[in-house]
C-alpha cells in the first residue's frame, strides 16, 4: 500500500471533500486529460502576447472623437476602397482556391512540390511579393509589356490592389481547405457514386458541404489577410487616394502627420477583421434554424428541437412480422402521437407493399486482380441470397467493389441478367448498374436530414424533388423508420442509421443488393433487427443479394447459397444447409465450430484418413484407468484422432500413448473425394457433436480414440468449450455443460481421452498454401483502363 493511502486510512476521517483530511489524490471530474501546469502558463503568456498590443493601441485612441475622425473624406474613401477590393479579391480566392485545393489534395507525381509552391507567397516578405508582381504585370514586366501594347495597364490601378491581395491571401484559403480535403472521410462520396451521383453532384452536394467549415475558415483568413495587406499593394499599386490607397496604406501615411486619425482607422480595421473572422466561428446552422424553423431539419444538429419532447413515441423496436405493419408507421404528429395512416407515396407496387416484384437477376462476377492476388468466378443467382464468406483479406470487399463498379474487373466480366456491366468493351459506372452497395458503416450524409439522405439516389436518377421525397418516405416506412424522416443524421443510433442506410440503398430500386458486413458494428438486438429487415425487404423485392459476413447466424438466417473465398480464390460453394452441416473448407469448418485437424492423407476415398502432424508426447507415463469413469458424460467435442494399435498396446503395457508420431484420424467413407491422393496434405473436419470426452481410456474398440491435453476452457453462453490439444498445435473442441466440467473434473493441462465417430468426420484434401497457388498471369490486368474506370488499386483511397 502506498504511504499516501496508509496516511489517508489512518486519518480519523478521510471522507472525500473534508478539507485538509482529504489526502487521497483528487480524481479528475471530467473525462478530459488535465493539461500540465507549464502548458497552461505558456498558453497564458501567448494570450498576453496577442492581446497586450491591442490593449496598448486602445489606450492611445481618442474614443470620444472616433466618429468625427472616421467621417473624414480620406478615411471614408480608404474604408470603401478596402471593402471593395477585399470582397473582390476574396471572391477571386474562392473561385481559384477551391479548385486548386481539390487538385492539391489528390495524389499525383509532383504534388508535394506543388503544395510547397502554393504556400510560398505566405512566407514571402510582402514587399518582395509586390516586386514579383511588378516584374510580371508592371509596364516592363513579363506579361505587363504585352498588356500595355493592347492598351491594358494593370500596375498602379485598383485592379493591381486586388491582384496583390489575391497573391498574398490565396494561400491561406488553399492551405486550410487542402488540409481538410486531404483528411476528409471519402466514404460518403463513394456512397454517393453508388447511388448514381455524377462528379458535379458529388462535388457540390457531398464534398464541399462536408468541408464547409474549413472553406469558411479559409475564406475568412483570406479576407482578413486582404484587409491587412500593405507591402505588396504599396510596391505594385502605389498609394493613390481613392484608387489604390486602402486602409493600411492610409494608416501608414497618417501615422506621423495625423496620429489620431491613424489610430481611429486602425481601430476600425481591427473591428472589421474581428467581425469577419468571428463570423466564421458562429454556428450559422443553428442561427438559421432559430430564425426560420422550417429550415431546421436541414440545418440543426440537435434533436429534439427546443420545445419538443423526448422520447419519440414511435421510436420502438420495429415489428418485422409483416410489411404492412412497418409500412403504416409514420411521422408523429405535432402532439407526438403516431397517426395510423401513413403519408407514404408508393411507386409501382411500392416498398413494403408485400407484393413481390422479383427484380433480381443473375449476377455473374468473373475477374482477376493481380495487384490483390484475387481470382474469382462466382454467380449470385437471381432472387436469392448468396453469402460470401472468407477470412480477412481473402478478397470479399474486392468482389463487392468490382460488382458495384467501384473497381475495374480487369480481364474479366461482370454481368447482370446477361447484360454486360464490365467487360473488355463495356463499362457501366457505379450508380448506373442497378446495384446497391451497403457497407460496414451506414455512412449517412451528415449534412442532410434522413429524408434527404434517402431521396438522394432518386434525385440523382432525375426524379423531381417532390417525387423523390415521396419515394424516400415510403422507403423509410418500409424499414420502420418513417418517424425519423426529419431527423438530422447525427442524432440517430447505430441501429436507426443502419435502417436508414438500407432504405437509401433500396430507394434506387436496385436489382442487386450488396451487403458488405452491414451488421458488423451493431449490437446483438440491432443486428437481429437488421437481419430480419434485410431478409424481408429482399424477399418482397425479389432482389439478388450478395451478403458478406463473418457471422454464422447471418449465414444460417439469410443465405440460400454460400461462396467461400480463401486467399483470393473460391474454395467452396453450395447450398447453405449443406455447407453448414458438411463444411468443405477450413474457414466454414471454423465458422461452424468444427475442428480442423491437418496432416497427410492416408487410405482411400472409401476408407479415408489423415495422419496428423507429429507432436511431442505430453502425458505422463502413467497407466490410465481403463474403466470409463462413472462420470463418463459423453460430452461433445469438435475433433479427434485415432488411438492407434501401437498406442493401445502401449496402454496395455502401462504406457500413456501421448501424442504419438502416428496419430491417425479416420473419416467417413465416400465414393470419391476430389483430389484425394495418399501422401498429399489433408484435413480432417470434425463437427462439434462427434466427440465424447473421457477422463480415463475408453473401453471397447472405437476407431478414433485420441489422447490429449486440456488447453483451454471457455464459457460460450450456458455451455463450456473445452479445447484439447491432440497433436502439436492441433486442438479438438468440445462443447460441454458446466455440470459435465465439474463431473469430469476438467481443468487446464489435464490429460483426457476423446472418442470421435468416424462417420461424422470429413476428410478433404488440403488446399495448397498461397505461395503454391497458380500465379495470375502478369499480362492479365495490365490492360490500360478506360478513363472512366476506377483504378484497380484506388478504391480504398476513395472509399
Ligand atoms: N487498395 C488496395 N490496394 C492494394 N491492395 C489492396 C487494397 N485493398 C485491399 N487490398 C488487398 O487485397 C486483398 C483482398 O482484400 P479485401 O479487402 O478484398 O479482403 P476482405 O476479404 O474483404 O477482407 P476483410 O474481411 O478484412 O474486409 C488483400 O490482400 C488486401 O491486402
Amino acid at each position: 500500500m502506498s504511504p499516501l493511502l496508509r496516511r489517508a486510512q489512518a486519518a480519523p476521517d478521510h471522507r472525500p471533500g473534508t478539507g485538509p483530511r482529504r489526502l487521497l489524490p483528487r480524481r479528475p471530474r471530467t473525462g478530459r486529460t488535465p493539461l500540465p501546469t507549464i502548458v497552461v502558463l505558456l498558453a497564458l503568456a501567448g494570450a498576453c502576447a496577442l492581446s497586450l498590443p491591442l490593449l496598448g493601441l486602445g489606450s492611445r485612441v481618442s474614443w470620444g472623437q472616433l466618429p468625427h475622425l472616421l467621417a473624414s473624406d480620406s478615411a471614408r474613401s480608404a474604408l470603401l476602397l478596402s471593402l471593395r477590393t477585399c470582397l473582390a479579391s476574396t471572391a477571386a480566392c474562392v473561385v481559384l482556391g477551391v479548385p486548386l485545393a481539390l487538385v492539391l489534395a489528390r495524389q499525383w507525381p509532383g504534388v508535394r512540390l506543388a503544395r510547397v509552391l502554393a504556400v510560398l507567397p505566405m512566407t514571402m516578405p510582402p514587399v518582395v511579393a509586390g516586386i514579383a508582381l511588378l516584374s510580371t504585370l508592371g509596364r516592363r514586366g513579363l506579361l505587363g509589356a504585352r498588356l500595355e501594347a493592347w492598351g491594358v495597364g494593370v500596375a498602379f490601378s485598383t485592379t493591381a490592389v486586388v491582384i496583390a491581395q489575391v497573391f498574398v491571401s490565396l494561400p491561406y484559403l488553399v492551405v486550410t481547405l487542402e488540409a481538410a480535403l486531404r483528411t476528409r472521410d471519402t466514404r460518403p462520396e463513394t456512397v454517393a457514386r453508388t447511388l448514381g451521383a455524377g462528379p458535379w453532384r458529388v462535388l457540390l452536394s457531398i464534398t464541399l458541404p462536408l468541408v464547409a467549415p474549413a472553406l469558411a475558415r479559409g475564406t475568412a483568413l483570406a479576407l482578413g489577410r486582404s484587409l491587412g495587406e500593405f507591402g505588396a499593394t504599396l510596391a505594385f499599386a502605389g498609394s493613390r487616394e481613392g484608387v489604390t490607397r486602402t486602409m493600411p496604406l492610409a494608416i501608414y501615411l497618417a501615422r506621423e502627420s495625423d496620429t489620431p486619425t491613424a489610430l481611429a482607422l486602425a481601430v476600425l480595421l481591427i473591428a472589421v477583421s474581428f467581425a469577419v473572422v468571428g463570423a466564421t466561428t458562429l454556428r450559422w446552422d443553428r442561427l438559421l434554424a432559430a430564425a426560420c424553423p422550417g429550415a431546421g431539419a436541414r440545418a440543426t444538429r440537435t434533436w429534439p428541437p427546443p420545445g419538443a419532447e423526448r422520447p419519440d413515441p414511435c421510436d420502438a423496436p420495429i415489428s418485422t412480422s409483416t410489411a404492412t405493419s412497418d409500412a403504416t408507421r409514420s411521422t408523429p404528429d405535432s402532439n407526438g402521437t403516431c397517426p395510423a395512416a401513413t403519408r407514404s407515396t408508393t411507386v409501382g407496387p411500392g416498398p413494403g407493399s408485400g407484393v413481390s416484384t422479383s427484380r433480381g437477376e443473375d449476377l455473374e462476377v468473373v475477374f482477376s486482380s493481380p495487384e490483390r492476388d484475387v481470382v474469382v468466378n462466382l454467380l449470385a443467382p437471381a432472387g436469392r441470397v448468396t453469402a460470401l464468406l472468407g477470412p480477412n483479406g481473402s478478397g470479399k470487399s474486392t468482389v463487392c467493389a468490382v460488382a458495384a463498379g467501384l473497381l475495374d474487373a480487369t480481364a474479366g466480366r461482370v454481368s447482370l441478367g446477361g447484360r454486360i456491366l464490365d467487360g473488355p468493351e463495356d463499362f457501366v459506372a457505379a450508380g448506373r448498374r442497378e446495384v446497391a452497395l451497403l457497407g460496414q458503416a451506414p455512412t449517412l450524409f451528415p449534412h442532410m436530414c434522413v429524408l434527404d439522405n434517402v431521396a438522394f439516389g432518386p434525385r440523382c436518377r432525375g426524379l423531381p424533388r417532390g417525387e423523390a421525397r415521396s419515394l424516400a418516405r415510403s422507403e423509410l416506412a418500409a424499414v420502420g423508420a418513417a418517424h425519423l424522416a426529419d431527423r438530422p443524421c447525427g442524432t440517430l443510433s447505430g441501429g436507426q442509421a443502419a435502417r436508414v442506410a438500407l432504405a437509401r440503398a433500396l430507394a434506387i430500386r436496385p436489382r442487386v443488393l450488396i451487403l458488405d458486413e452491414p451488421t458488423a458494428s451493431l449490437d446483438v438486438s440491432a443486428r437481429q433487427e437488421l437481419r430480419h429487415l434485410v431478409s424481408r425487404r429482399a424477399r418482397e423485392e425479389g432482389l439478388t443479394v450478395l451478403l458478406v459476413t463473418h457471422d454464422v447466424v447471418d449465414v444460417a438466417a439469410l443465405a440460400d447459397t454460400v461462396v467461400v473465398l480463401e486467399q483470393g480464390r473460391v474454395v467452396e460453394t453450395g447450398e447453405t444447409d449443406h455447407v453448414l452441416s458438411c463444411p468443405g473448407s477450413d474457414f466454414t469448418a471454423r465458422l461452424t465450430g468444427t475442428a480442423v485437424l491437418t496432416g497427410t492423407l492416408a487410405g482411400s476415398p472409401q476408407a479415408p484418413a489423415v495422419e496428423l502432424s507429429a507432436g511431442p508426447a505430453t502425458h505422463p507415463a502413467t497407466v490410465p484407468d481403463s474403466e470409463p469413469t462413472s462420470r463418463t458424460g459423453a460430452v461433445h467435442a469438435a475433433a479427434t484422432a485415432e488411438w492407434t494399435a501401437e498406442q493401445r498396446s502401449e496402454q496395455g503395457s502401462g504406457q500413456w500413448p501421448g501424442h504419438g508420431p502416428r496419430t491417425i484420424v479416420h473419416g467417413r467413407p465416400e465414393e470419391a473425394i476430389e483430389g484425394f491422393q495418399p501422401g498429399l496434405p489433408g484435413t480432417a473436419l470434425v463437427p462439434p457433436d462427434a466427440v465424447a470426452l473421457y477422463r480415463n481410456a475408453p473401453q471397447g474398440s472405437p476407431r478414433n480414440v485420441l489422447a490429449g491435453t486440456v488447453r483451454s476452457l471457455e464459457r460460450v453462453g450456458a455451455l463450456v468449450e473445452v479445447q484439447v490439444e491432440v497433436a502439436a498445435g492441433q486442438r479438438l473442441r468440445a462443447t460441454v455443460t458446466a455440470g459435465a466440467v465439474t463431473d469430469l473434473g476438467i481443468e487446464a493441462d489435464q490429460e483426457l481421452w476423446a472418442v470421435v465417430k468416424a462417420v461424422e468426420v470429413r476428410i478433404v484434401p488440403r488446399r495448397a498454401p498461397a505461395a503454391e497457388l497458380p500465379q495470375v498471369p502478369r499480362t492479365v490486368g495490365t490492360q490500360p483502363s478506360r478513363p472512366s474506370r476506377p483504378s484497380p488499386s484506388s478504391d480504398r483511397e476513395q472509399t
